[in-house]
C-alpha cells in the first residue's frame, strides 16, 4: 500500500470507522467507530470478551482488518486487503505483561524500537525516554532486577522512545498489586500527558478508565455503547448497561405516568418516554441521601435501616423501602453516604433523592 503523506495537523491521531471482525463464527466487533485527538487519552472499557483486545490488535496491525478502515495521523493504514505493517504505523505498544526482553538490559530494551538510528543516538534517546519515566538510574539493570512497577515504567519508556503517533496500552496495570497500581497509574498518566502522546488504553476497570481517560468508550458485545467524557458517561449514561458499569446501582421497576416514574422517594422525570411504558429506574447509591428523622422535614419519605457498614471513605446503608402499593414487595436499596454515617438497624431515616444520579430507561434495555 502506498503510504499517503501525513497531513500537517491531523484532526485525529487515530480514526477507526466501521470496524467489524470475526473469528470464525464469533463476531468480536460489529461496527466500531473510534476517534482519538492529538494528546488525548481514550479508554476502551467493557467486560471480558466484548472486543477490546481485538480493537487494539487491529490498530496495532497484528490482526488483519476485515471490514472498515483505519487511519493514523490522517494516513490510511488499513482497509480490507491492504495494510501498512505494524512497524510502519508509528504505534507504541505496552502489553499486559510488559513483554520486556529478559536477556537485554533496561537501556537495550528501550532502544529496541530505535534500530533505524546509530548506536550513540539510540543510547541518548533511550536514556531520554527512561528519564521521562524516572528510570534513568536503572538503565544498566536487567528486567528481573526491577519491581513490577519499575518494569511497567520501562515498558512505557520503550513504547515512547520512538516518539509514536499513538500509544496502545493493553491492561497495563493489571499485573500490579492494588496499592502500587494506583501510584503507577498516576505516574503513567502524567508521563503520557507530558509527552503529549495520543493514547488508547484498554481496561475492564471502570474506575481506572475514569482516572486515566479524557474520553471513555464503553463496549459491549462488539459495539461501542457510548463514547464521551467521564462526566458525560457517569451523569448522562446512554442506557442501563452503561449506568451500571460505573457503579453498583439500585434498580426499581415502574411505569411512566404523566412523564415521570414514581419511586418511594418521589417521581423521576422520564422525558421522551411514552405514558404506560414499562421502565427501570436506575439510582446510584450516592443519589439516596440520608438524614436522621429528627433533623429532617416531616414530609420527607423515610426508609428502614437493614444494616450499615463503614467502607472507608463512605458508609453503605442497606435500606428497606415500601414498594409503593400492597401488591409490590418492599425494596432493598443501598445508600452510600460520604464519611461516617452508621444509623442503627431498625431505625427509620429520612431519604431524599438526587435526581442527577437517577435515570430512567425502557425495561428492555437492561443487560
Ligand atoms: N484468536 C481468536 N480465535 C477465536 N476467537 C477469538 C480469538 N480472539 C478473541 N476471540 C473471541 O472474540 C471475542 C472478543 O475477544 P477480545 O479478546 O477482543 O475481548 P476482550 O474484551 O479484550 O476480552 P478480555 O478482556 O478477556 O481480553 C471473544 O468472544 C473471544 O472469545
Amino acid at each position: 500500500m502506498s503510504a499517503l503523506a501525513a497531513k500537517p495537523a491531523p484532526e485525529y491521531m487515530l480514526e477507526a470507522r466501521g470496524l467489524a471482525h470475526r473469528y470464525g463464527a464469533v463476531s468480536a466487533l460489529r461496527g466500531v467507530d473510534l476517534a482519538i485527538a492529538p494528546g488525548e487519552v481514550v479508554a476502551l472499557v467493557g467486560p471480558s470478551g466484548c472486543g477490546k483486545t481485538t480493537m487494539l490488535r487491529l490498530c496495532a496491525g497484528v490482526e488483519e482488518l476485515q471490514q472498515g478502515h483505519l487511519s493514523i495521523a490522517g494516513q490510511l493504514v488499513a482497509e480490507p486487503g491492504r495494510a501498512l505493517p505494524p512497524e510502519r504505523r508509528g504505534v507504541g505498544f505496552v502489553f499486559q505483561d510488559y513483554a520486556l526482553f529478559p536477556h537485554l538490559k533496561v537501556i537495550e530494551n528501550v532502544g529496541f524500537g530505535l534500530d533505524h538510528v546509530g548506536a550513540a543516538e539510540r543510547r541518548q534517546r533511550g536514556l531520554a525516554a527512561l528519564e521521562q519515566v524516572g528510570m534513568a538510574a536503572h538503565a544498566q539493570k536487567y528486567p528481573h532486577q526491577l519491581s513490577g512497577g519499575q518494569q511497567q515504567r520501562v515498558a512505557l519508556a520503550r513504547a515512547l522512545a520512538p516518539q509514536p503517533r499513538i500509544v496502545l496500552l493493553d491492561e497495563p496495570f493489571s499485573g500490579l498489586d492494588a496499592q502500587l497500581r494506583g501510584q503507577v497509574r498516576d505516574d503513567t498518566l502524567h508521563v503520557l500527558k507530558r509527552a503529549g502522546t495520543a493514547t488508547l488504553l484498554v481496561t475492564h476497570d471502570a474506575e481506572e478508565a475514569m482516572f486515566m481517560a479524557d474520553r471513555i468508550a464503553v463496549m459491549r458485545d462488539g459495539l461501542v455503547q457510548q463514547m464521551g467524557t467521564p462526566v458525560d458517561i457517569y451523569y448522562k449514561p446512554a442506557n442501563a448497561y452503561v449506568a451500571a458499569f460505573f457503579s453498583d446501582v439500585n434498580r426499581i421497576g415502574g411505569i411512566v405516568r404523566g412523564g415521570a416514574v414514581a419511586t418511594p422517594f418521589g417521581p423521576i422525570p422520564a422525558p421522551g418516554l411514552a405514558d404506560g411504558l414499562a421502565v427501570e429506574a436506575i439510582i446510584r447509591p450516592e443519589a439516596l441521601r440520608l438524614a436522621a428523622i429528627e433533623a429532617a422535614d416531616a414530609t420527607m419519605p423515610t426508609a428502614r435501616v437493614v444494616a450499615a457498614r463503614m467502607l472507608g471513605r463512605a458508609s453503605l446503608v442497606h435500606l428497606e423501602a415500601e414498594g409503593g402499593g400492597p401488591e409490590r414487595p418492599p425494596l432493598h436499596l443501598h445508600s452510600r453516604v460520604p464519611g461516617l454515617f452508621l444509623p442503627r438497624e431498625g431505625e427509620r431515616v429520612a431519604v431524599s433523592l438526587d435526581r442527577q444520579q437517577a435515570f430512567i430507561f425502557p425495561k428492555e434495555s437492561e443487560p
